[in-house]
């Protein structure tokens, strides 16, 4: 079988619920059981047990078949029906979940080797039922589990298909319709028939009973009837008879009825009178013996009719039961002894062994006292009472009730069934008021029962049996094939693959299937072809690829090669600003030997703190997808610093974005720069501003002024007798000294003013935000003037070198004329400013040098 589908679902939410379900309707299910005949049932509390098997797997189903079991022990009080259920569930799980064989099967050779074995086991060794039972109840049982099995499978496989939850295997179908084509009619027309039997079996008993009864009764009767006909005609001649007379006719009358064992007159002293035999067995006289103690005497007088006595014991010869009949002797209407008859009763025995014989019935005959005066029944004891032991008797109709006898406990109910009895009784023999009890042994009857439907089971089980080896070889012959392609197609497309078309397609004399098969065929080829052309078709893409890859190696090569030799700086960095990656020129450019110093390292570390803001601002618009530019100052890892400009764009890499930028050291560029700025605004010897930076920071002085109200002042210096130096020392000693004055000049001034050269030995000195006030303001520039002229006039020491011989130390005296200008606001123009300041230098000039002079407009 190839689905199998048991599986262990208890810790569904609702397991536990539908386990509890399972065994109490298995519980049900066997106390709803279905009677057959003489109360053997078909149970059904093993469907429940089965299909928890196969809801819940091997453990739970096991424990609910013991449960559902143990319901029988309380209806039978024995434990056998808990270990053959507990032991079906688990013998048929175990061959489901470990040798995937399909529940019917397992079930039906669990019957087989274990169940059946098992029952005859405990009824036949334990129990001690007879054979012909134990053989009825194994094929009985056998029949039923199986059926159960069957009809919960079906439900189980049933609600598979239903639910569409899972699979089961067609050959698995087919069994069990099979199967259950031939065991259920056969179950249901054999528990039919059963019953039918049963009823007619039991009609027929009872028809039988009552029959033998009537016709026994009426032989009773008659016996007795004719008895005492005889005794009372001999009673009635012995009134006109002589008792010699009498001995006569008794001889006479015992001689025609062998019934008579004796016949005796009585006078009515209660003497004998006439007798015969006339010796007793032990030879002495039977005349003249007084039997005046009778206890009957009394009756006989006052009666005056002829009477059966109750049964006793002979008291002459063999010890056997025997009655008298007596009639009395009226002589004038009056008692005058009595006639008595001594009967033997072996003709009644005779009679009723012969009407008994054939059919196994039991008789009893009791007196009037309810003493046994004779049975067939080997536990009487004549004379005694009679006594059938413990039971039950019900009565079932007119003249028959059943006596169904008190049993051990654990008696099985075919035990019971075949201990019980049906009974007739009737009261029989007219004047002697006995009782005539018939019984007719159920056993017999139910071991011809057993014996029919044991055969009738045994043959269904043998067509079952046949059935299943059908099931097999239809499900082989349909099937196998099937399994053989189903195991051929497993993976057919690698197997086509793989092969070069050498599969061996099975062939049958189903058509579908081998339509199915040819269809396959077909398929095989088509893929084969197909593979073989996307076969080449990958070879050449696999050459392409090949080709490719080498030649993006190569390319890979030649950028890297690029790179590592790009004089700029290549580097990536992540979205966190990590440097991934950077070429050795930039690594030249931040002073590392190698990547793995800066590997993994913030960018920003590398970047000088002032332009750390602006370069993370960079870092996330070019993340967000712009390409930036921008100059900054880097600080290597020695300390170095360099100015770079770097290109960044945004890069994407495995979904992340990423900086890749390149970086151009301009580091000489920017110091190009500022030597130009320097060449344009500064005056190269004494590095102070030149005119043209000074006239811009004079226009940057007479703006502020404006707005703070303040006087500026200007002041035009230059040096006396500064010629002569030159021509005597050459001009790189005027230049020595030209620096000095340069020094001494900014020493004299505030960090806010201005110390310029305009060229030759001009100087300039702009003083800004002196006061509000005129004439303070005038004061002050005074005082920066007098300070300058002082310090300029003090002597120049300055080192000579000479190529012969060793430098030399001068001292040279050089003075300056300075004239000044005080100013506000920016409405007279620079020019006139300068000018007026140069006017006021050459008047101090004039006046004799060393001098300062202030601008006076009237001069
Ligand atoms: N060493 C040197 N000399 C310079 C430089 N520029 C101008 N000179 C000289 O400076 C001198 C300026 O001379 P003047 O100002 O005319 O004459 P002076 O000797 O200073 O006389 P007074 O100004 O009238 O007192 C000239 O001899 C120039 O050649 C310079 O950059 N270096």
């Amino acid at each position: 079988m190839n689905s199998i589908l048991i599986s262990p679902n208890i810790r569904h939410p609702y397991g536990l619920l539908l386990f509890v379900f399972l065994v109490a309707a298995g519980l049900a299910g066997n106390y709803f059981s279905f009677p057959v005949f003489l109360n053997i049932d078909f149970l059904f509390g093993s469907i429940f047990a089965m299909l928890a098997l196969q809801y819940f797997g091997l453990g739970w189903g096991t424990l609910a078949a013991a449960l559902i079991g143990s319901y029988t022990y309380v209806l039978w009080n024995h434990p056998y029906a808990i270990i053959i259920l507990g032991a079906e569930a688990l013998w048929v799980g175990v061959l489901m979940t470990r040798r995937r064989v399909g529940m019917v099967l397992a079930d039906t050779l669990f019957w087989l080797l274990v169940g059946m074995p098992l029952v005859f086991f405990f009824y036949r060794l334990v129990m001690h039922v007879p054979l012909s039972s134990v053989t009825f109840l194994m094929t009985k049982q056998a029949s039923n589990g199986m059926a159960n099995a069957l009809l919960a499978r079906l439900i189980f496989t049933g609600l598979v298909l239903g639910f569409r939850s899972s699979q089961t295997s067609f050959r698995e179908i087919i069994y069990n319709l099979l199967t259950a084509f031939v065991v259920f009619p056969g179950l249901i027309m054999l528990a039919i028939g059963s019953r039918a039997d049963f009823a007619e079996t039991d009609h027929r008993i009872r028809a039988s009973l009552l029959q033998d009864s009537a016709r026994l009764d009426h032989y009773v009767n008659t016996w007795v009837i004719n008895r005492k006909s005889a005794v009372l005609k001999l009673a009635e001649t012995a009134a006109v008879k002589t008792p010699q007379q009498m001995q006569a006719h008794l001889e006479q009358a015992q001689k025609l009825d062998s019934n008579f064992l004796r016949l005796g007159l009585m006078d009515a002293q209660a003497t004998t009178t006439a007798y015969y035999p006339l010796l007793d067995e032990l030879g002495h006289s039977t005349i003249g013996k007084n039997f005046a103690d009778g206890p009957f005497i009394p009756d006989l007088k006052r009666t005056l009719q002829p009477m059966v006595s109750e049964a006793i014991m002979d008291r002459i010869g063999i010890a056997r039961p025997m009655v008298a009949a007596r009639a009395p002797v009226l002589l004038d209407g009056k008692y005058g002894g009595y006639v008595t008859g001594i009967l033997s009763l072996t003709q009644i025995r005779e009679q009723l062994d012969s009407s008994t014989v054939g059919h196994a019935v039991l008789y009893t005959l009791l007196d009037k006292k309810n003493q046994v005066i004779m049975s067939n029944r080997s536990d009487q004891t004549v004379m005694t009472p009679f006594k059938r032991g413990r039971g039950q008797l019900s009565q079932l109709d007119a003249g028959i009730s059943q006596w169904v006898p008190s049993v051990a406990a654990n008696t099985s109910i075919s035990d019971r069934w075949q201990e019980s009895v049906y009974v007739a009784q009737t009261a029989v023999g007219d004047l002697a008021e006995w009782t005539l009890i018939l019984e007719q042994p159920v056993a017999p009857f139910q071991k011809t029962l057993y014996k029919n439907y044991s055969d009738k089971l045994t043959l269904l089980f043998v067509i079952l049996l046949a059935a299943l080896i059908l099931a097999e070889v239809l499900s082989r012959q349909i099937m196998g094939t099937l399994d053989v392609l189903g195991a051929l197609t497993r993976n057919l497309p690698f197997r086509v693959a793989a092969s070069d078309n050498d599969i061996v397609w099975p062939e049958t004399a189903i058509k579908e299937t081998n339509d199915l098969i040819g269809n396959f065929r077909e398929m095989s080829k088509l893929l084969k072809a197909q593979f073989d052309e996307i076969q080449e078709v990958n070879e050449t893409l696999e050459q392409r690829v090949a080709d490719q890859t080498a030649e993006l190696k190569a390319s890979e090569l030649h950028l890297q090669t690029i790179i590592e030799n790009e004089p700029d700086c290549i580097k990536i960095i992540d979205a966190q600003g990590r440097l991934l990656h950077m070429n050795p020129a930039g690594l030249a450019m931040i002073e590392a030997d190698a990547l793995a110093q800066v590997a993994g390292r913030p960018v920003l570390d590398l970047i000088a703190p002032e332009y750390r803001a602006a370069y993370w601002d960079l870092h996330q618009r070019v993340l967000a997808g712009a390409r930036m530019q921008m100059q900054f100052e880097v600080i290597g890892l020695k300390g170095g610093r360099r100015w770079l400009e770097t290109h960044a764009v945004p890069m994407l890499d495995h979904a992340e974005t990423m900086q890749l930028a390149v970086t151009h050291d301009i580091t000489e560029r920017k110091q190009m720069e500022e030597q130009v700025r320097q060449l344009a605004f500064y005056d190269p010897l004494t590095l102070l501003p030149n005119r043209r930076l000074l006239t811009d920071r004079l226009g940057q002085a007479m703006a502020a002024s404006k707005r703070s109200a303040c006087y500026c002042a200007l002041m035009i210096l230059d040096l006396d007798n500064f010629k002569p130096l030159n021509d005597t020392h050459g001009h790189l000693l005027g230049d020595l000294l030209l620096i000095e004055v340069a020094r001494r000049l900014t020493h004299c001034v505030r960090e806010i003013d201005t110390v310029g050269r305009f060229g030759g030995d001009e100087f300039v000195v702009m003083l800004s935000e002196l006061s509000t006030d005129q004439a303070l303001s005038t004061a002050q520039a005074q005082a920066v003037a007098e300070k300058i002229r002082s310090s300029l006039s003090e002597p120049y020491l300055i080192t000579v070198h000479h190529e012969s011989r060793s430098d030399t130390l001068l001292t040279h005296y050089c003075t300056a004329s300075i004239g000044v200008v005080i100013f506000m606001d920016n409405e007279t123009p620079q020019d006139d400013i300068l000018k007026w300041a140069d006017a006021a230098m050459y008047r101090a000039k004039k006046v004799g040098r060393n001098t300062v002079r202030f601008y006076d407009s009237k001069a």
